[in-house]
């Protein structure tokens, strides 16, 4: 279930959508796109995968296109214990933006996006089989939590793949993955019971 949250500028959290016409019209506002995409097999070689992904979502690729440039692709896969976990979870927490439009697709597990918007911040929770753009120079970062459990497709607008300037700033108290979805699963909880 994709979920999208408004944070202030201090990091208080401030409303959260989860049905997909709300999510998508909040991401509109910050130049983000949102969608889904079905689940195929894909077999990815070291190195640049944009020919593999082209033959497993050729029609898919090919509506993204239209508003985008690709030349390359890669994927990366994180599971429970991974070593390279700590640092690369320290390289993404840390904000930073990109000189081409940053496209992931989740093949499995899930992931969560805080984006600037405005004086704020959305955190964008996205799962299996969702998809985000976010412009080229939006500033932001990533997080999968202690126990990370993701495998994310990554399109790129520059043959040489991964290039992220980081910002520097220092963010506010935003919610790291575990306490976003344990605060979120509090909230459609209520809900729930209303
Ligand atoms: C889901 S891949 C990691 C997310 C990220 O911040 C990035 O690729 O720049």
């Amino acid at each position: 279930m994709v979920a999208l949250a408004r944070f202030d500028t201090e990091g208080q959290w401030e409303e959260t959508w989860v049905c997909d016409g709300l999510v998508r019209q909040n991401l509109a506002a910050a130049g983000v796109q949102f969608g889904r995409w079905p689940l195929r097999p894909l077999q990815l070689p070291a190195g640049d995968g944009l020919a593999a992904v082209q033959a497993a979502y050729g029609e898919e690729l090919a509506a993204l296109g239209e508003h985008f440039t690709l030349r390359s692709a890669d994927r990366v896969a994180v599971s429970p214990g991974d070593a390279r976990w700590p640092a690369l979870r320290a390289q993404y927490l840390a904000e930073h933006r990109h000189g081409d439009a940053e496209i992931r697709f989740f093949l499995s597990g899930t992931g969560l996006f805080y984006l600037r918007s405005g004086a704020g911040f959305l955190g964008l929770l996205c799962e299996a089989g969702e998809w985000v753009a976010l412009p080229a120079g939006l500033a932001h970062c990533f997080d999968a939590g202690e126990a990370p459990a993701f495998e994310a497709l990554r399109l790129f607008g520059q043959p040489q793949g991964w290039v992220a300037e980081p910002t520097g700033a220092a963010l506010p108290a935003l919610p790291r993955y575990d306490d976003f979805v344990a605060q979120l699963l509090e909230q459609v909880g209520e809900v729930a019971e209303e």
